[in-house]
């Protein structure tokens, strides 16, 4: 078997297109625009790749993006200060607080100082107690898109054995939560899990979590599954030449694609979907914070 390529770069694009006629409809029809700020403490070279594309893509949804940068010695009281300004800020419907913060910073302090309603990446304790008790919350951004990958290839999932491999907060907790949503018969397998191929094995979808470029490979996959690789790990090419390096996935792609019934790609899957639910869970955010329904389909 050769595994149909989920396309989430392709995916992402039309989600961004959708939530960019809503947010045209939304300056049109209500005068309203909405907002997204981003926090990045210090000079991490990756995560500010990640601002500037998120920054790029904000605009091009026709959405404001206020770029917030902070020396990595910002104490806790001057963050959690631009955090307060930014709760009180009209003009901003989403603040996202770009992680992982240095040592010296409590994360969870930070996080739960967020005003929920803009919490656009669903961390806060509200919004982790409304996603598991079935309420309306803001919703993490990577479940969200995987979610949305696998209702766009299966229709419904209701029934189906979904194992997902990892436990963070992030992505791993949430992501169960939201399977569960749709009626999967859930396991969440991680680092101390006991035979954990048997475990995989057995799942129609599995959702890989874990941050270990590699890990999953074809013979933890039953056949015809549908595989959901959250990982992006640069690791070493020498092949590509000295010094140069390469994106892979928690899962070893060809090994896995030879038994998988569908599998999305590192890069061009998962990642560009977590931008797009970003701004899907702004224009809700802004939807919502002025009595507006928010769109259907880019919610849970
Ligand atoms: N509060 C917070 N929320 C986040 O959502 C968050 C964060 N902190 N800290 C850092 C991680 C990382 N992250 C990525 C999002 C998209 C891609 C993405 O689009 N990747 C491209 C490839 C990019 C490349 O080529 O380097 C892809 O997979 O195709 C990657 C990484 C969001 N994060
Ligand atoms: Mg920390």
């Amino acid at each position: 078997m050769t595994a149909s390529i989920i396309d989430g770069k392709g995916f992402a694009a039309k989600v961004r297109g959708e939530v960019g006629r809503h947010v045209k409809r939304l300056k049109d029809e209500h005068g309203i625009t909405p907002g997204l700020a981003v926090v990045l403490v210090g000079e991490d070279p990756a995560s500010q790749v990640y601002v500037r594309s998120k920054g790029k893509q904000t605009v091009e949804a026709g959405m404001n993006s206020y770029e917030h940068k902070r020396d990595a010695s910002i104490s806790q009281e001057e963050l959690l200060a631009l955090v307060e300004q930014l709760n009180g800020d009209p003009a901003v419907h989403g603040i996202l607080v770009q992680l992982p913060l240095p040592d010296h910073i409590d994360e969870d302090l930070v996080i739960n100082a967020i005003d929920p309603a803009k919490d656009v990446d669903g961390f806060h304790i509200s919004n982790v107690g409304l996603l598991g008790t079935g309420q309306e919350s803001m919703v993490p951004c990577t479940p969200l898109g995987c979610l949305m990958m696998l209702r766009d290839f299966h229709g419904s999932l209701s029934g189906m054995n979904a194992v997902v491999v990892g436990r963070s907060n992030i992505v791993g907790k949430p992501m169960a939560q939201l399977l569960l949503g749709d009626s999967c018969t859930v396991t969440i397998a991680h680092s101390r899990t006991k035979d954990i191929k048997e475990v995989t094995r057995r799942a129609d979808i599995v959702v890989a979590a874990v941050g270990r470029p590699e890990m999953v490979t074809g013979d933890w996959i039953k056949p015809g599954a549908t595989v959901i690789d959250v990982g992006i790990n640069r690791i070493d090419a020498p092949e590509k030449g000295e010094g140069k390096t390469r994106l892979v996935g928690d899962c070893h792609f060809d090994s896995c694609a030879e038994v998988a019934g569908a599998i999305t790609p590192v890069p061009g899957g998962v990642g560009p979907m977590t931008i797009a639910c970003l701004l899907a869970n702004t224009l809700t955010a802004c939807c919502r914070a002025n009595g507006i329904a928010a769109p259907e389909g880019l919610t849970a």
